[in-house]
């Protein structure tokens, strides 16, 4: 499995993937000349020489490499809300008391605000069913937290991600027909497109003006808030195993949560290792294994790259922290496109076998 940026060849499968998420996955909308759009900005993105977060909007895609078979699609927006507004429901809580009729409620209270503005945001997250295997959705996950720590200057200090939200077999979000039949005549799918392609101002023209008090929602909408779309746990579940946390931002269209985490707290990215590289021989492994470093985690692992960005995964590599060097074995190098010497960053996939790290390699970090 190989990471790499996307590129113009790879509009077929993105438009495969843009029907395969279906709607409320609004980062890819099933538009041609949107999708080839995205890639265009995609490739500028990659190119561009940055000293800090603007407009960039990187999209890699994962590839088999013996067949050529594109997997899945991985993302991150630089800053988000500059070329867009970007709108979220604050959660806010009121307390209404009484003591002359000795009565008292808690409500919670929905606000329309542009909270993230500024922020850099992992999107665009999908492993396709039929690709789904060992490791391949933890490395499109992990693996823009590696490429946020070898180019901390292209991301803001704070990471968002918006999960996707609660939606029914027909497609529609029990949320949004709250708002649909009130405030907004479009259905779901339409809505989501329209704010997909960057129309998300005209929609909020359209929404209610004043604070919303959510018991007032009908019950499917109320129990949608802030909960994920069932397909989204494991996302989530990856994203909140590095360090994100929902704090009562969701999203106006379907309330799915969105989740936040300052950049050098994630932990992929204080975990991760830049150092050299050079290919395992034999001997090297035998050597590593009498000083207890030569572990058989599963890493991922990515060259220093910015348009000639290549990730991978293994369990063959050995790190020896006196060196600062890891050893690979020579396939793993050519997917990597690396040469012996080369400087790289990796960190670790499994928690579990985080925890089991030898401790002179946490200390190298
Ligand atoms: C998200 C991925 C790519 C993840 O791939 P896989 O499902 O193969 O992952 P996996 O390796 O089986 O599981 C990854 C982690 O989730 C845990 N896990 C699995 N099923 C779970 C469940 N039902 N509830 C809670 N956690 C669960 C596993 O134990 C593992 O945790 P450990 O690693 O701790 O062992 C896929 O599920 C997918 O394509 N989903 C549909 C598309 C989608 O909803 N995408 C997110 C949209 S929202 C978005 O894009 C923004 C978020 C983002 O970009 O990250």
């Amino acid at each position: 499995m190989i990471i790499r940026p996307i590129t113009d060849s790879d509009l077929p499968a993105l438009q495969a993937i843009a029907v395969e998420s279906g709607p409320g996955f609004n980062s890819l909308i099933d538009d041609r000349v949107f999708l080839e759009q995205k890639i265009a900005h995609a490739m500028d993105s990659f190119r561009r020489s940055v000293d800090a977060p603007d407009r960039e909007g990187y999209l890699f895609v994962l590839e088999d490499p013996d067949t050529g078979d594109i997997m899945g699609t991985t993302g991150i927006e630089a800053a988000v809300g500059h070329r867009n507004p970007l709108y979220h429901f604050q959660i806010s809580h009121v307390r209404h008391r009484s003591p002359e009729l000795g009565l008292a409620s808690q409500q919670d209270v929905l606000h329309l605000c542009n909270h993230y503005t500024g922020c850099s945001e992992v999107c665009s997250l999908f492993l396709r069913p039929q690709f789904r295997r060992a490791n391949a959705g933890r490395l499109l996950s992990r693996v823009r937290f590696l490429f946020m720590a070898q180019h901390p200057e292209r991301f803001a200090d704070t990471v968002i991600a918006e999960m996707r939200g609660v939606s029914g077999d027909n497609g529609e979000s029990p949320f949004w027909q709250a708002f649909q039949r009130h405030f907004v005549n479009l259905d779901f799918e339409t809505v989501t497109r329209l704010a997909g392609l960057g129309h998300t101002r005209a929609i909020a023209d359209m929404m209610p003006r004043h604070p919303i008090y959510s018991r007032f929602l009908d019950d499917a909408a109320y129990r949608a808030i802030g909960e994920v779309h069932q397909q989204t746990r494991p996302a989530r579940q990856m994203l909140e195993s590095e360090g994100f946390r929902y704090t009562g931002y969701v999203d106006p269209f379907d309330a799915g949560p969105t989740l936040e985490v300052r950049r050098d707290d994630i932990r992929s990215i204080r975990d991760s290792i830049g150092c050299s590289v050079q290919p395992l021989e034999h001997t090297d492994a035998t050597l590593a294994q009498a000083h207890g470093t030569h572990h058989h985690d599963t890493i991922a692992i990515a060259n220093g790259g910015v348009s000639d960005f290549r990730a991978t995964v293994t369990d063959q590599a050995v790190y020896l922290p006196r060196h600062n060097r890891l050893l690979v074995p020579g396939h793993v190098l050519e997917q990597l496109n690396c040469a012996s010497g080369d400087t790289i960053g990796f960190t670790r996939l499994s928690p579990a076998a985080q925890a089991a790290m030898p401790q002179e390699v946490s200390h190298a970090l």
